[in-house]
């Protein structure tokens, strides 16, 4: 009822824990709270929270417009929602290293198990994207530094994102991937890659877990949990995925309405009322108010 009750301290320890095993980490991108706890209720291991669903949410594109403000106060939203640790995007760290710093704990305050803090050129670009520019290499490493400097709980994952594949190619990719992980890197978001033997390449010169990112309609093949795992790769994302599929469905029903000045040829695809309320936990809301109603103090106490 309201909001999970798992620690944030807990869920960074859940991750750490997982990470040290051997399993592929599947996190979906939720693009409001409720959806988090369908991506809970759905049994993966984590939830994503997209910079480019965040942006498309408020009518933007994602080219750096969001604030850390903005993103730290949906990450609250989302954070709450689920027991499951969430990795947010926290694009180029919002400025300058010490801006880095306080992104970092500003994210950690919103109850995030971790975030990516990328290498491009302010204002960023979608990684799927022609003509996006990247920073230097002292440059990316110093908002790496900073953002490990700053982090108050040692658990708090800080995975470092380049997006010099697309830019320079594969091999300054895994350079540059080394670099990230001597200057602190918990983990690597390789962007970009071309395919999955390009994965394997970077899993395999680092020490410290890699990221997949599958989202659609970009520049990798959408591989499977079972091609990823091959090739080393310990965390997955589908950062708009979701977002995809219901304004896919929303469009479909606009169209629908519009047509046949009705939508009961749309509702069996609907998500039924009674699986809304199991997700928003009427029943506990009941119970909880039924419990406080009738609750009587004991008789021995005077008023
Ligand atoms: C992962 C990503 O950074 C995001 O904001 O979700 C995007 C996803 C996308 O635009 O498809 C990305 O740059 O890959
Ligand atoms: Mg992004």
């Amino acid at each position: 009822m309201l909001y999970a009750t798992t620690t944030a301290e807990a869920k960074r320890a859940d991750l750490r824990r997982r990470l040290a095993g051997d399993e592929l980490l599947r996190f979906p991108g939720a693009f409001n709270p409720l959806s988090a706890r369908l991506i809970q209720d759905k049994g993966f291991e984590g939830v994503y929270i997209s910079g480019a669903v965040l942006s498309a949410d408020l009518g933007l594109p994602d080219i750096g417009l969001t604030t850390a403000t903005e993103v730290a106060e949906r990450s609250r939203q989302i954070t709450r929602m689920t027991d499951l640790p969430a990795l947010v995007d926290a694009d180029t760290g919002f400025g300058e290293p010490m801006n880095v710093a306080r992104t970092v704990q500003t994210l950690e305050d919103a109850g995030l198990a971790g975030l990516h803090v990328e290498d491009q050129v302010n204002p960023k670009r979608c990684g799927h994207l022609d003509g996006k520019q990247v920073v230097d290499l002292a440059t990316a490493v110093q908002r790496v530094r900073a953002a490990v400097e700053a982090r108050r709980d040692p658990s708090f994952l800080i995975m470092a994102r380049t997006d010099v594949r697309a830019v320079e190619g594969l091999s300054v990719a895994i350079d540059r991937a080394k670099a990230l992980v001597d200057a602190g890197a918990d983990a690597i978001f390789p962007e970009a890659m071309a395919g999955l033997g390009e994965f394997e390449a970077v899993a395999k010169a680092v020490d410290v877990p890699v990221l997949a990112n599958m989202t659609e309609f970009g520049k990798a093949d959408l591989l499977t949990n079972a091609e990823l795992a091959s090739a080393g790769i310990r965390m997955v994302i589908y950062p708009v995925s979701l977002l995809r599929v219901a304004m896919g469905a929303a469009e479909r029903a606009l169209d629908t309405l519009a047509a046949e000045g009705s939508l009961r040829a749309e509702v069996p695809g609907m998500q039924h009322r009674s699986r809304l309320y199991e997700l928003l936990d009427y029943e506990g809301y009941n119970r909880f108010d039924g419990s406080i109603f009738t609750y009587t103090p004991d008789a021995s106490v005077r008023h």
